[in-house]
């Protein structure tokens, strides 16, 4: 169980990361696990469709999803007047947990969550950043907004340590002891972290805001369209979608895949398919990695294809997937 101090303002947990680097699986482990607290959940996805909410277990009601923009700036108020909605339940919550969407800058959300109309009602208890430890060093072009994560946080996951060697897991630390004058790292397969270091840790300092964040990476913000006119960055990303109520194959969806360029970081979302029409497909792509799984059967809800894919500006066009897709359907 977990201690809680004696203070009423409900402690807050940002889950910030690059696209696909376990945010959604640490938060469901800490769901399922055992610290008897009642939590609101706040994910925020950057496409239209919020496929993040869908994947998180057990509390289907109690998700407050934030789609179509980031937290960080565009979809700030939103932000803002969910919070303000979930402190005004007659059964408060004891403890708020936020996923990030994976193009969001921590800094700009824990001003929000550090404002004074949030004072003695809420407080800021860590900022945690998923790090892919597969893929870090891939999308070169995107490392300033993954330096800027860990840079905002007070302790770095470094998941998927299954699917690398020591020597990658040693040159995360090289890099990152080069760049960080001091950081807090914890290994993970899955996000297997245990719950005491993960909530009420009281790690978050306001100074962290301001503290070592190697200077080239000071005033590049989050990778949002909208944040693109206040930063000279190109870092930018771009959100298309596929919808679609035909069946697709999922060895022709694969193939399909494979074949779409290298700028798309991260493909997500849910499928019908011929194979198993009863079931739910979740899709995941991270970088090259392509996970296909069936999930619960669809039950009462309108079996569809419904992707959303991720990447630099114009890395891949709706008229390009639908043809791609459809092409497996
Ligand atoms: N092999 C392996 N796969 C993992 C691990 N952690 C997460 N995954 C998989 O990586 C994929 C992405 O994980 P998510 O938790 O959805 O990542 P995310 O950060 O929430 O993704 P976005 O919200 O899109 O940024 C999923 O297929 C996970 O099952 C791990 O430690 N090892």
């Amino acid at each position: 169980m977990i201690e809680f101090g004696s203070t009423s303002a409900v402690p807050v947990t940002i889950l910030t990361g690059f696209l696909g680097a376990g945010k959604t699986t640490l938060l469901n482990r800490i769901l399922t696990g055992n610290h008897g607290l009642r939590v609101a959940v706040l994910v925020n996805d950057f496409g239209s469709i919020n496929v993040d909410a869908d994947l998180v277990v057990g509390v289907e009601d109690d998700v407050m999803s934030l789609a179509n923009g980031c937290v960080c700036c565009s979809i700030r108020d939103d932000l803002i007047e969910t919070v303000e909605a979930v402190l005004a339940r007659p059964e408060r919550p004891e403890y708020i947990l936020l996923e990030a969407s994976g193009v969001s800058d921590p800094s700009s959300i824990a001003m929000t969550f550090t404002d004074q109309r949030f004072r003695d009602m809420i407080r800021l208890d860590s900022i945690m950043c998923l790090v892919d430890a597969e893929q870090v060093f891939a999308a070169p072009e995107q490392m300033e907004l993954k330096l800027r994560q860990i840079a905002f946080s007070d302790m770095v996951v470094l998941n998927k340590v299954d699917l690398v060697n020591r020597e990658t897991v040693q040159k995360v630390h090289e890099w990152l002891g080069s760049r960080f004058r001091r950081y807090r790292l914890v290994e993970a397969v899955d996000a297997d972290v245990p719950l005491d270091i993960l909530l009420s840790v009281g790690r978050f300092s306001a100074e962290q805001l301001d503290a070592d964040v190697p200077d080239h990476v000071h005033d590049s913000g989050c990778g949002c369209p909208e944040h693109s006119h206040h930063h000279d960055h190109a870092a930018q990303f771009s959100t298309t979608m596929f919808r679609s109520d035909l069946p697709v194959t999922l060895s022709g969806l694969r193939e399909a895949i494979k074949e779409l360029p290298g700028e798309v970081y991260r493909i997500k979302g849910f499928v019908f398919s011929e194979e198993a029409p009863e079931h739910r497909i979740v899709v995941q792509v991270v970088g090259k990695r392509i996970d296909i799984a069936r999930d619960k059967k669809w039950g009462s809800r309108k079996p569809e294809t419904r992707l959303v894919a991720i990447g630099a500006p114009g890395a891949v066009s709706e008229d390009t997937l639908r043809r791609v897709f459809l092409e497996v359907a």
